[in-house]
């Protein structure tokens, strides 16, 4: 409010004196209009104006960020405003960060030619991702501990060897099929890490692997599926065009928002079971839902958000790393023999049987198995770009000084950082600031620890019972996607069986 009313300051005079100026050149033109209509041809003076100001003179001339380096080019009014819904995700910003020599941020022009910033260097991300202004996490943080992700271990190892035989069953039973089959991974992560959610977060089987008629599941897929209505729609909450939504043809806001409420009242109805299932029962869950219920430190409606944000952004997200996990896998058959040959050393399948064995820590220590993962999430960041607002006036990096007259602007962070070194644990990052999949600080995934162990079981057990490569080695998929990201069209590769591990 106060920017725009420091804003109106520079523009007001401009069209005051305009306004006389005309006034004086042409008096004919002003004579016998009555004091409205002047009133107006000042309102519509001004608006031009205005709209001149905040579209070409602040941006280029006033804004704090126009010292910053910038990338040349960008189309006129909008700059580089569709960079944002470009496939692959976060390619132009990688591009910037290629071509533009700076010192830590980049500056590049959105929508309206507002100016945004993108953060290149570890100091920049540092500082911006080092605050956080609320405390609800915290409350949130017991139940995503190591303690409560490591008892959920036997279930991902449960679920992911559920997968093998369902594929199996499949793709091979029928001794037509022979030894090989085709299929797209993507169909099949989306199954099971609904199904591991479903289990680990709210305490509810949803068996996709073998059924999909769950009504929440049906939901979701409502609200998830990308048309090109949800787009549009996506598009105008982003820039705060919220009131425009209900314009978009074929009633896409009226069901979303039905799907919407489907969603929560479903939720609710089960949270209430669940409750009274915990108060008649002695038995101990370890799914995070009823951690959160014994907590007693939220509210129903607070819980059932939980419920929902847990499966909005533990779900695909999860599963399309997977996908890309495989990818690189059917890349990279050398990768791939070592790995399976890592599986067969240190995991024996009587060791899976047995309740003393701690899978947790076993996947843990496996080095390959943790490399290629931690290479994928690094190379193939399911969220590439996260957008930041500062609250209050600011500085960054020493290079900019922020101030309240000042007009908005957004931080974006690129989670897509050069250069490939070694598949490790780091995968040869000199920083944490060099991987930005699951951002960091006070703003990391709280489902890191629950996604990595999610992944290392289904890896694990997909790579000691299938030998794969790409079914169509030259197409290369796209990441593609608004929020997260998945490989475009599937990711379709070739399947030949090798003895599971159990
Ligand atoms: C490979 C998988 C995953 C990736 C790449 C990922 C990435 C991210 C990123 C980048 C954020 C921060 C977004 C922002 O602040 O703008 C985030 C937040 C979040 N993630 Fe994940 N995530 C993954 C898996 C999961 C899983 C499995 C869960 C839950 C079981 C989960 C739950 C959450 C929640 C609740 C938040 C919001 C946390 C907060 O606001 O403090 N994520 N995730």
């Amino acid at each position: 409010m106060r920017s725009a009313f420091v804003n109106q300051l520079f523009v007001v005079p401009v069209t005051l004196a305009g306004y006389l100026g005309c006034y004086h050149a042409r008096p004919e033109y002003f004579h016998g209009l009555s004091s409205s209509a002047c009133v107006w041809n000042f309102i519509l003076l001004h608006s031009i104006l205005w709209a001149i100001f905040i579209l070409e003179v602040y941006p280029r001339f006033i804004c704090p960020l126009r010292s910053l380096p910038a990338p040349k080019g960008g189309y006129p009014l909008v700059g580089y405003g569709f960079s944002r819904f470009r496939k692959p995700v976060g390619s132009d910003h990688l591009q910037f960060i290629r071509d533009v020599p700076n010192n830590g941020l980049i500056r590049y022009r959105g929508f309206w030619n507002q100016n945004n910033v993108l953060l290149v260097s570890a100091e920049a991300l540092a500082e911006v991702l080092v605050k956080r202004p609320y405390d609800f996490r915290k409350r949130l943080l017991p139940s995503f501990g190591f303690r409560s992700i490591k008892e959920l271990h036997p279930l991902f190892w449960r679920k992911s060897a559920k997968l093998v035989q369902c594929m199996e069953a499949d793709l091979f039973q029928n001794s037509e099929k022979g030894t090989e089959a085709i299929t797209d991974i993507n169909f099949w992560s989306t199954k099971v890490t609904l199904d591991m959610i479903g289990v680990a977060a709210l305490g509810r089987d949803f068996n996709t692997l073998e059924k999909s008629d769950d009504i929440l599941v049906q939901s979701y897929e409502e609200i998830l599926d990308p048309t090109p209505g949800k787009l549009a729609m996506f598009i105008l909450s982003s820039y705060q065009l919220t009131s425009l939504t209900r314009f978009i043809p074929g009633k896409v806001e009226k069901r979303f928002k039905l799907a919407t409420a489907t969603l929560r009242e479903i939720c609710m109805k089960f949270l209430q079971e669940k409750k009274s299932l915990m108060s008649n029962s002695q038995s101990i869950s370890t799914d995070v839902l009823a951690k959160l219920i014994e907590m007693n430190e939220f509210a129903d409606i607070e819980l059932v958000d939980q419920l929902l944000t847990f499966i909005a952004a533990g779900h695909e997200t999860t599963s399309s790393t997977f996908a890309w996990v495989i990818y690189h896998l059917a890349r990279h058959p050398d990768i791939q023999s070592r790995l399976r040959e890592e599986l067969r050393t240190y995991v024996k399948p009587n060791d899976l049987e047995n309740d003393t064995v701690d899978i947790s820590s076993l996947l843990e220590g496996l080095p390959l198995l943790n490399g290629v993962i931690n290479e994928s999430l690094r190379l193939f960041p399911t969220v590439p770009l996260t957008m930041r607002t500062p609250a209050k006036p600011t500085t960054l990096i020493g290079l900019l000084k922020l101030g309240v007259q000042h007009q908005k602007f957004s931080i974006l962070s690129v989670g897509l950082i050069p250069p490939q070194k070694k598949p490790n644990n780091t995968g040869g990052a000199d920083n944490n600031y060099s991987i930005m999949t699951f951002l960091h600080g006070p703003h990391t995934c709280i489902g890191q620890g629950f996604a990595k162990g999610e992944l290392r079981a289904l890896t694990a057990n997909v790579v000691a019972a299938f030998e794969i490569a790409m079914a169509y080695p030259e197409n290369n998929p796209i990441p593609a996607g608004l929020i997260t990201t998945k490989p475009e069209g599937g990711m379709w590769v070739k399947l030949k069986r090798v003895e599971a591990l159990n």
